[in-house]
């Protein structure tokens, strides 16, 4: 299965796009990063069946291995492709949120968009070791 990252805003070279690099680097699925700008800009199509996941601070707090399960459940019942979306300032609209398959939270704090690519970039590294059997996630 794709994982497809597609987050609003530029992240240039930063210290946030040196974690998103390393991260990616270490993700053995398939994965595609998109980048948006602030406000309308468009996305490739996505392969078919597919999900929708929104970074949302009004979402699920998963845990790391929940995330993992979820994953493994779409991938082994045949998605080809899940895209997660990351909003700029304002956020995703509440039809966005209505037409989403899953919304994350990493917590109800508000985070910078940017911070939340990286964040998001790591949990999947983390939930793909997971299922791997991989030692780098040791629980708790
Ligand atoms: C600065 S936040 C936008 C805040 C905006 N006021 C809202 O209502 O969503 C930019 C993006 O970062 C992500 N984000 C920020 N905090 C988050 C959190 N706690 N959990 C998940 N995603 C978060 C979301 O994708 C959000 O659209």
């Amino acid at each position: 299965m794709l994982l497809h990252v597609i987050a609003r805003g530029k992240i240039a070279r930063s210290p946030e796009a040196e974690l998103v690099a390393r991260y990616e680097k270490r993700i053995a699925w398939p994965l595609k990063l998109t980048e948006l700008p602030e406000t309308g800009g468009r996305v490739a199509e996505a392969l078919t069946p597919c999900r929708t996941v929104l970074l949302d601070e009004k979402g699920k707090d998963l845990s790391s291995e929940h995330l993992a399960e979820i994953l493994e459940k779409w991938r082994d019942g045949g998605i080809r492709e899940c895209c997660f979306f990351i909003g700029a300032a304002d956020g995703h609209s509440q039809a966005e949120r209505d037409g989403a398959d899953l919304l994350i939270a990493f917590g109800k704090a508000t985070w910078p968009h940017l911070l939340v690519r990286a964040m998001l970039l790591e949990q999947l590294f983390r939930a793909t070791a997971i299922l791997a059997g991989h030692p780098y996630h040791r629980a708790g």
